[in-house]
């Protein structure tokens, strides 16, 4: 039987199953959108001078969810206010988008209500969003505590979880999360409950046993 929105040959050939979805990296210059993108995609982190990205950039990665393969076209686009328009075009055809601020900077946490402003004007009404405090391995110079992440995040009904593009530290887990989302939308049967994200990440970061104080 096949699916409507894919190709996928749910009971016979899962493993030939696929679908492409856009995620969008969004959040102020300097938070670490390139950073997460690159600890994806190459695992490593990209430690030295900061170069801003000009315009929009991207990467794909194929994930297997559930012997499903999802192909993520990953947009990282620009902090800068000056190529707001450049990324203000690419919102209507994103799937998800990666919100990030940065722990060690508060004016990046203060933007956030500015840019989920800017989500529910320009992307999708069912578009997944998901909140990224990234840095977290910064301890000394911390600004923004993980509750007041939280806090933002329940107020505007969003999923949370704090990364850092440095350590690694939950950063195959925002994008696993996001495929999962994605593809269970694609592919839910009708009577089946939606997928719960935040308890999703919620559960595997308590079986990683990190991150929950
Ligand atoms: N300590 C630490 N530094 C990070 C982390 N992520 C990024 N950085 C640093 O933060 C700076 C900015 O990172 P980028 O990934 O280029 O930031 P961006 O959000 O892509 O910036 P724009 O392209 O201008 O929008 C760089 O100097 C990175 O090395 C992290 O998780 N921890």
């Amino acid at each position: 039987r096949k699916t409507k929105k894919t190709n996928c040959l749910t009971f016979y050939e899962p493993i030939h199953c696929h679908f492409l979805s856009q995620v969008m990296l969004v959040g102020d210059s300097g938070v670490g959108k390139t950073c997460l993108l690159v600890r994806f995609k190459d695992g490593a982190f990209l430690a030295g001078s900061f170069i801003s990205t000009v315009g929009i950039d991207f990467r794909n990665k194929v994930m297997s969810i559930d012997a499903v393969k999802v192909k993520l076209q990953i947009w990282d686009t620009a902090g800068q206010e000056r190529f707001r328009s450049v990324t203000h075009a690419y919102y209507r055809d994103a799937h998800a988008l990666l919100l990030l601020y940065d722990v060690t900077n508060k004016a990046s946490f203060d933007n956030i209500r500015a840019w989920l402003t800017e989500i529910h004007e320009y992307a999708q009404q069912d578009v997944v969003v998901m909140l990224l405090g990234n840095k977290a391995d910064v301890t000394h110079d911390r600004v923004v505590k993980r509750e007041e992440g939280e806090k933002l995040a329940k107020e505007f009904g969003v999923p949370f979880m704090e990364t850092s593009a440095k350590s690694g530290l939950n950063v195959e887990l925002a994008f696993t999360a996001v495929a999962r989302e994605l593809k269970h939308r694609t592919m839910k049967e009708p009577d089946e409950p939606k997928f719960q994200l935040q308890e999703y990440v919620d559960k595997e970061m308590r079986t990683a046993g990190c991150c929950r104080s």
